[in-house]
């Protein structure tokens, strides 16, 4: 996962990801604009593994965290200094996640994302749907829907690790290792979607779980 090479950053092509637009308009009588990009919505899932009390997480490289840790001054040299860098900063460790980018229901992607990421079969009467909200306010706003599942060790059917060339681990952590991520004082490489998530879990469920 960690083995990536041959960075360097381009000017944005047609993205079926990304659309990078302006959007224009007057409040109380003043012309204003907002940059935006336009993102697919997605699907968010806690799983937890009922057998081991364990939550299921998934790590990833992200782009996106890596951009993030390379200086103004660095951003701009032609080709990243992986030695500087080495891409171990942009492993996250997120929920099983997904965009909407096919015409099935949000369960039944939810679904499918369980298995293809996690490695779990589960039914969609397995999904309970939390809630809803935007993500990424300033610039996309796209929904994230929200669902709880609770998986046995049964239910592991296949590795998970993603599709195509999807490169992912299936991490687990107890539920004091949970608590301890969320005391850290360093900068935590996962989105908020997730830390709401876990404080819902630790809020809501875990209690039943607790030796
Ligand atoms: O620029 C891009 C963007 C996406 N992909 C591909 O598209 C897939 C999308 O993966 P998917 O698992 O559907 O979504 P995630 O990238 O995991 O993102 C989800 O999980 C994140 C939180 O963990 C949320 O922030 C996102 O809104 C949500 O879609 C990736 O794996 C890539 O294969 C690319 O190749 N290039």
């Amino acid at each position: 996962m960690e083995d990536v090479t041959n960075m360097y950053i381009s000017p944005l092509p047609d993205s079926p990801y990304v659309k990078p637009f302006r959007f224009n308009y007057t409040q109380n009588g003043k012309a204003k604009s907002w940059d935006l990009l336009e993102v697919h919505d997605s699907v968010a899932i806690v799983v937890f593994n009922i057998t081991r009390k364990r939550m299921i997480f998934v790590k990833q490289f992200r782009p996106a965290i890596y951009y993030n840790c390379i200086s103004l001054e660095d951003r701009r040299a032609n080709k990243i200094d992986e030695k500087k860098y080495p891409a171990s900063l942009g492993i996250a460790l997120e929920m099983c996640a997904g965009i909407i980018d096919k015409n099935k229901s949000i369960e039944e992607i939810a679904r499918e994302e369980v298995l293809e990421e996690c490695g779990y079969e589960v039914k969609v009467s397995n999904l309970e749907k939390i809630l809803s909200y935007r993500s990424g306010v300033g610039v996309e706003g796209a929904k994230q829907h929200f669902f709880y599942c609770e998986v046995t060790d049964d239910m592991k059917t296949a590795q998970g690790g993603g599709v195509d060339d999807e490169i992912i681990d299936v991490v687990e952590k107890t539920i004091p290792e949970i608590e301890e991520m969320l005391k850290s004082q360093e900068t935590l490489a996962s989105p908020p979607s997730c830390l709401f998530a876990l404080m819902w879990f630790l809020h809501h469920k875990a209690d039943k779980f607790r030796q």
